[in-house]
């Protein structure tokens, strides 16, 4: 007996999976009768009327209907999960931090989430919230944002995420995406630890990149990305679902796991990618290129090329620019870069101080770019092709002013002498 794929591969692909033969109803969304008397739900990632190349949704096939439960009621855990509009005023300082400590307690995923800042606005569907986690313990409760689709990039520690479509394996170096809505449970595989970052985008869902003049290929490609195979659990016991809801968190407690579904067909899901897949490209001429050419992923706003929020990655790549500054330049952007480190070390902050777990912010129109270590040993290279390897930085990129919560601002783990990696460069000289 060959055995059933736990993953199918594809970006955004339709797809059709059972964890029961016959379970899933064939040719038409809705019959009468469903097989073995399961209960049809779809649940919608766009508008009904989206055009068809953004349209998702997907048709779920379960043990019992979704709408079977009690009422939702305020939750009080989770104390430093924040949502959009963040009320704190918007700084233009340059921040950073050190990674998050491991809590004291006993804390799962969901109350190990600790909100850093963020964009937009929950109600508008615009904009993004910016979480980091420190996890000591697995989740026996389910959780779902009803405010957005969630990028979790762990950077210590294998999760294994229990969704309503499927389990995802995801370690560092890979990310999952769950979508809007969609049910899930972290456990961690790491001697119970798991560390990370994630993205709560309140925007379109993400999706790949234009290529442009890079062509059909490159980049993340779409047969890299890999999506669950229907997987449920017959369990009659009872079990907390927790929702956040226009930046609340409201629980209740279902009499059954809410993992039930046992087929399903559609093209919303969540799914799971490998960085070390990512095709780089990069110059092998001259010059430093934007970072555009690292977007794994993009969320798009209404105005063409400026994104509500890309996920740039800095991957293990080769660096051969002739005659050229190689790493990034000083720059002040129209976008706002949050930063973080999976592993190894960043390019542009030879000096220490940007480590894996670690954070920093720089916001609209504030400079910043190589610490005085990456810029002296930059110069004074000589410029070989050299490999920066064992390293994996990211960058969540968006259009709009990160607002930093009131934890980031007055968090010990924060470095208040930042702004002096760039403190000591001495004048230029002009000829006399
Ligand atoms: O600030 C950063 O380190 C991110 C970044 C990297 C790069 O290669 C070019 C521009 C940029 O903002
Ligand atoms: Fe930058």
């Amino acid at each position: 007996m060959t055995e059933t794929p736990r993953y199918h591969p594809g970006f955004g692909n339709h797809v059709s999976t059972e964890a029961v033969p016959g379970a899933l109803p064939i040719g038409r969304n809705s019959p009468q009768h469903v097989p073995f008397g399961l209960y049809t739900e779809q649940l919608s990632g766009t508008a009904f009327t989206a055009p068809r190349h953004e349209n998702r949704r997907t048709w779920l096939y379960r043990l019992r209907p979704t709408a079977q439960h009690p009422a939702f009621s305020r939750y009080d855990g989770a104390p430093h999960l924040r949502a959009a509009p963040f009320d704190t005023p918007p700084s233009p300082n340059r921040m950073r931090w050190d990674p998050l400590p491991w809590p004291d307690a006993t804390t799962d995923w969901l109350d190990g989430l600790v909100t850093y800042g963020g964009t937009g606005n929950v109600a508008e569907q615009t904009g993004v919230a910016i979480h980091l986690y420190a996890a000591t313990a697995d989740m026996g409760r389910a959780f779902f944002s009803a405010d957005g689709e969630l990028l979790i990039v762990p950077q210590e520690g294998a999760l294994t995420i229990d969704t309503e479509m499927g389990r995802l394996d995801v370690a560092p170096l890979q990310i999952a995406v769950i979508p809007r809505g969609v049910r899930f449970r972290v456990r961690l595989d790491n001697n119970g630890r798991g560390r990370g970052y994630v993205l709560e985008n309140y925007g379109a869902p993400f999706r790949l990149p234009d290529l442009g003049p890079i062509g059909a290929n490159g980049l993340a490609n779409p047969r890299d990305f890999e999506t669950p195979a229907a997987w449920f659990e017959d369990r009659d016991e009872p079990c907390t679902v927790i929702q956040k809801f226009q930046g609340g968190l409201w629980q209740t407690t279902l009499d059954h796991s809410p993992f039930d579904v046992v087929a399903w067909h559609g093209n919303l899901a969540p799914y799971r990618y490998q960085l070390a897949r990512f095709n780089t490209i990069n110059t092998v001429s001259f010059d430093h290129p934007d970072p555009s050419i690292f977007t794994v992923l993009t969320s798009p706003s209404d105005t063409p090329g400026t994104a509500n929020c890309d996920f740039v990655i800095f991957p293990p790549r080769w660096m051969v620019a002739e005659g050229t500054f190689r790493p990034p330049w000083f720059h002040r952007n129209v976008m706002s870069e949050f930063m973080g480190l999976i592993a190894g070390a960043y390019d542009a902050k030879e000096g220490g101080g940007f480590v894996p777990g670690g954070a920093s912010l720089h916001n609209q129109m504030n400079g910043h770019g190589p610490d005085q270590a990456s810029y002296e040993k930059a110069v004074a290279s000589d410029l070989k092709p050299v490999k920066i390897d064992g390293t994996m930085a990211f960058m969540f990129e968006t259009r709009h002013v990160v607002r930093t919560t009131a934890w980031a601002q007055t968090s010990p783990t924060m470095q208040l002498d930042y702004d002096d990696v760039w403190r000591g460069f001495p004048k230029a000289t002009l000829p006399r």
